[in-house]
């Protein structure tokens, strides 16, 4: 595996790090005979906002099920330390007959907590995600992006040690997209949850996280581990700087580096 340094950065971020999320030489065959997942080592720490891209059918899902306990791997070491994991997908999956303030009370309900309580939490979480003003709409009164909010703003006010996030912005168009991932990473710079985000798309790895992982194709394993060094909150201009567009040219190359 290449690990690849990061020209040289403005700033770096100092943060304690507990290692919320371990994976050890991690396999995973289906019953089907389908080998995923090989030799998967990786540790998200605390503070760390660690994207994963690689080719389709790679086993980038895989991967997030088995640090979500969804499913068990075959062989390997998955270690989880913390027992507060928020999971956020491409489908923000919202009950249609509840409005936004009352998606997002659901997670408060499921603990038994106080109506009080749970109300003042969704409203700082919609309120968070920049949903002031809209919690009684339902969610089909709500755009794409808006029911994205919600879903975040639902995983949130569980506060979450670690956040797995499985293309969320996947289904979202360009202009929401973008918005979506300022409006995350200012929520990391802010919370400093332990972060594993899955996508296809190179600059948003780059753009959200501190480290991209990038996946060789079937069976998955981690050929390249790049650091990103910008601060956080990262301003959307940081897209045009030149040392992100070489970053993001760096993990372009270990992706097709795997191809040749
Ligand atoms: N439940 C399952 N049973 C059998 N095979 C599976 C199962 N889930 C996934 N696979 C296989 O494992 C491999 C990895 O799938 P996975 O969905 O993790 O890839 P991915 O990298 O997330 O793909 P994409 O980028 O296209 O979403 C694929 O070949 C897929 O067909």
């Amino acid at each position: 595996m290449a690990t690849v340094e990061a020209p040289a950065p403005a700033r770096i971020q100092h943060i304690s790090k507990t290692r919320t999320l371990v994976m050890e030489d991690v396999s995973k065959t289906f019953p089907t005979g389908t080998v995923a997942l090989t030799g998967v080592s990786l540790t998200v720490a605390a503070g760390d906002f660690v994207s994963v891209v690689g080719p389709s059918g790679c086993g980038k899902s895989t991967l997030l099920r088995l640090a979500s306990g969804l499913d068990a791997a075959t062989t390997g070491l998955v270690e989880v330390n913390t027992d507060s994991t928020s999971y956020v997908f491409q489908d923000p999956t919202l009950l249609q007959w509840r409005t936004a303030q009352k998606n997002v009370e659901l997670i408060g309900e499921l603990r038994s907590k106080s109506k009080i309580d749970r109300r003042k939490a969704a409203q700082e979480a919609l309120s968070l995600v920049g949903l002031d003003g809209f919690e009684k709409q339902y969610p089909r009164q709500l755009s794409g992006g808006m029911r994205m909010r919600v879903s975040l703003a639902r995983a949130l006010v569980a506060e979450p040690d670690l956040f797995l996030f499985d293309e969320p912005f996947g289904a979202l168009d360009e202009i929401t997209r973008l918005n979506m991932q300022t409006e995350l990473q200012r929520l990391f710079a802010l919370k400093q949850f332990a972060g594993l985000f899955i996508t296809h798309s190179v600059s948003e790895a780059v753009y959200l996280s501190n480290r991209v992982i990038v996946m060789s194709g079937r069976p998955g394993t981690v050929v390249a581990d790049v650091r990103v060094p910008f601060s956080y909150p990262r301003p959307p201009e940081l897209r045009f700087d030149p040392a992100f567009a070489e970053l993001a040219g760096t993990v372009s190359a270990a992706l097709e580096g795997d191809h040749r």
